[in-house]
């Protein structure tokens, strides 16, 4: 199991290459949240571009570090623009980043997420009910009827009812899995870690999961899945912690909660409370 400490100087060298060399992450994301994910990625340091179509996908994969996708509002073109854009990710050895926000909606949802599976994401990041649900689908751990309990976008299980997923998960692909929640988990599958603090505010407001995957994918451009993983929820924390102290409403927290993203640093975000577990 990886010592502490190096997990902390992980964190800040990731947090600082980020803000020194700005990476791009392009994004395949939903229309509810597409502007605060972009507006996430930017406040930590990185650059951001949203496409839709398929070539698109490809040509964003080739431009950036990494590439996130985020299956929320599904259109018709998605079908071919998403495992085009993982299988590019995935021939390029690319970091990519897989929200499957919405999972157990409708066949075509199914059918993507089901298809990602050879095509291994570096980062899975999803509440627990979402966690849950991809590795019963990708029959890791539990089976297939775990898709029925997700319930549109919203977890209705506890992170800790997500543990053994997530680190089957982040078995399966060699990379890191993220579950959020009042206390976020991160695994590699060898070791368990747990970052506390943010705001119960961050559950009132739509899309603080969806730019967490973003944010992570800025920082997959920079550091292995794991760290990556760390410093992107970390990030959160500290300046979810710190908007609460400001504003004690969803609008104005989320206002005051892109501000603390643009204004902590390396040490800081290294600094979040954390803790590790054997997984
Ligand atoms: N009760 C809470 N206390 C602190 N942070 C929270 C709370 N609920 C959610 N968060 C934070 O909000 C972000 C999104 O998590 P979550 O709401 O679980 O994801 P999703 O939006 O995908 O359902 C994460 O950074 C998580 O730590
Ligand atoms: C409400 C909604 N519906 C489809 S995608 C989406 C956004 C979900 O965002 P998050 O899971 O980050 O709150
Ligand atoms: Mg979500």
């Amino acid at each position: 199991m990886i010592e502490m400490n190096q997990l902390q100087s992980g964190i800040v060298e990731a947090a600082s290459k980020v803000r020194a060399s700005n990476p791009m992450a392009g994004s395949i994301t939903n229309s509810v949240t597409i502007d605060f994910v972009a507006n996430a990625q930017l406040a930590v340091g990185g650059s951001a571009a949203m496409v839709y179509l398929p070539d698109e996908g490809e040509c964003l994969v080739a431009a950036g570090g990494a590439v996130y996708i985020n299956m929320g509002t599904l259109l018709p073109v998605y079908e071919e623009t998403l495992p085009r854009t993982a299988a590019a990710a995935h021939a390029a050895g690319k970091p990519w980043v897989l929200d499957p926000v919405g999972i157990g909606i409708g066949s075509l949802r199914t059918k993507l997420l089901r298809g990602f599976k050879p095509y291994k994401p570096a980062i899975v990041r999803g509440n627990a009910s979402e966690i849950i649900a991809l590795a019963g689908l990708w029959d890791l751990e539990g089976d297939a009827s775990e898709l029925s309990r997700a319930r549109g976008v919203d977890t209705t299980d506890t992170v800790a009812a997500a543990r053994d997923a997530a680190v089957a998960l982040a078995r399966y692909t060699g990379g890191a899995v993220a579950v959020s929640g009042e206390s976020d988990l991160v695994t590699d599958g060898s070791t368990v870690a747990y970052s506390t603090g943010g705001s119960a505010l961050m559950g009132k407001v739509t899309g603080f999961g969806c730019s967490l995957g973003g944010v992570a994918a800025v920082y997959a451009a920079q550091a292995d899945p794991f760290t990556a993983t760390l410093a992107a929820v970390a990030h959160y924390n500290v300046a979810g912690t710190r908007a609460a102290a400001t504003a004690d409403a969803p609008a104005s927290f989320k206002v005051a909660f892109i501000d603390e993203l643009y204004r902590a640093t390396p040490d800081d975000i290294a600094n979040n409370p954390l803790r590790i577990e054997e997984a």
